[in-house]
């Protein structure tokens, strides 16, 4: 058996950070995808080529009894393996403690832990080949993990018949979606595959990368967005690499030390998702312009507030706070997207804006050494893209 998936990125517009702390937050997924090859193989290994990471290894028969060993869980009901089972497993001893070295661990162990829980779910004895590029900055806050985690997840489930291949697209595109309910259990896997990589996460970044177009998500809720603003952004990425685990554990640890100073810093950025919801819906109704410049007016103002509140919270980054005023000095508003650190940031194209702006604004950034390209929000989830 072989087929390929696939499974977009996403941008988190607003309510990155609080949404973990059940506010909500509004993201979209991106035109840019995860792709991985799946080959079911005889031989009781997993077999990995992340070009993306430089890893070409194999996951061998010993370490796949050790973890399925370790692994319990149901279909319905996923459960993480015990932490401590990475020091047993040879496949993830460390040639060294670089960042590089612990990005590749990372990857290993979701993708072992992953297939082992399913795999002795399913009962079978058989291995995999894996083969996965990205068009994603890796690491960049652009939620290339639960890219990732998506194509994984519905990768096994296929290959161990828990979830059928789906029925030809509807716009005859070569992207394949599985029916809601095998993108429920789709999501509730890549959420498994998340918690690995991310610690703590909310699940926002799994749920855009496998349901695809703009949701609003609070709580596990997902509430696709009626219509999504047709907003132009331009995605900045400062290149700085950083771990989203230590972004999202740096703001427990300070709001467990203080929650009288963070819990309202919180309630604020769930209060401007609230905004911004309001004026998503102006731009939506096609307003009068007057109407429509005030939308956008109030849009870039909330974007320049959250990314007020995000610095407070200590997960800015120097390159992000250029960026952002880089842009503010030639009238364009811009805040960090993801757990920040480093990673990306995005900026709001109001329609009217020209094109020599724009060009002028690009220039800007990338003689500060950043990385900047236009980007159009929805599209699809997690699809099977051949055979
Ligand atoms: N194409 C890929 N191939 C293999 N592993 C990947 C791939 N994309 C992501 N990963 C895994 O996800 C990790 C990066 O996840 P992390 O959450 O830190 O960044 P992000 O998802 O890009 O940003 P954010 O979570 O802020 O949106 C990598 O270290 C790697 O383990
Ligand atoms: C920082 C965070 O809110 C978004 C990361 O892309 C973490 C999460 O929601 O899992
Ligand atoms: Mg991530």
């Amino acid at each position: 058996m072989e087929f390929v998936v696939s499974a977009p990125g996403k941008v988190i517009l607003h309510g990155e950070h609080s949404v973990v702390y059940g506010k909500k937050a509004i993201a979209s997924s991106l035109s840019l995808r995860t792709t991985v090859k799946i080959r079911a193989l005889e031989e009781n290994i997993i077999s990995l080529d992340f070009s993306d990471l430089n890893i070409k290894e194999s996951v061998g028969s010993g370490d796949l009894t050790i973890l399925e060993s370790q692994v319990s869980g149901s279909l319905q009901e996923p459960c993480l393996p015990n932490e401590s089972v990475r020091n047993s497993l040879k496949c993830l001893e460390l040639q060294n403690t670089n960042v590089e070295c612990l990005l590749k661990q990372q990857t290993i162990f979701t993708t072992a832990s992953l297939f082992c829980s399913l795999r002795k779910i399913s009962g079978r004895k058989q291995g995999v080949e894996l083969v996965g590029m990205s068009d994603l900055p890796i690491g960049a806050g652009l939620g290339s993990s639960a890219s990732f985690s998506s194509c994984l997840a519905a990768g096994f489930l296929t290959l161990f018949d828990f979830i059928q291949t789906p029925e030809c697209s509807e716009n005859g595109s070569n992207k394949r979606i599985w029916s809601k309910l095998d993108l429920e259990l789709i999501n509730k896997w890549a959420f498994f595959g998340e918690k690995i990589i991310h610690g703590n996460p909310s699940g926002v970044d799994n749920s855009v990368a496998t349901f695809g177009g703009a949701i609003h998500f609070q709580r596990g809720e997902i509430t696709p967005l009626q219509c999504i603003p047709k907003l132009n952004i331009l995605l900045i990425n400062t290149k700085m690499p950083r771990s989203t685990k230590k972004l999202v554990g740096l703001v427990k640890e300070r709001k467990e030390k203080n929650p009288e100073i963070y819990e309202p810093i919180l309630q604020s950025m769930d209060e401007i998702t609230n905004a911004v919801m309001k004026a998503y819906d102006q731009i939506c109704e096609n307003c009068d312009d007057v109407t429509m410049s005030k939308a956008y007016s109030d849009l870039e103002n909330l974007i320049d507030v959250n990314q007020h509140l995000l610095q407070a919270l200590g997960v800015s980054h120097p390159t992000l706070d250029d960026i952002c005023l880089t842009c503010s000095t030639v009238g364009f508003h811009a805040k960090l997207t993801g757990a920040g650190g480093g990673g990306c940031a995005y900026c709001v194209i109001r329609p009217d804006v020209s094109e020599e702006a724009i060009e002028s604004l690009k220039r800007e950034l990338r003689t500060r050494n950043f990385e900047c390209w236009e980007c159009t929000l929805g599209g699809p989830g997690v699809a099977l893209t051949s055979p």
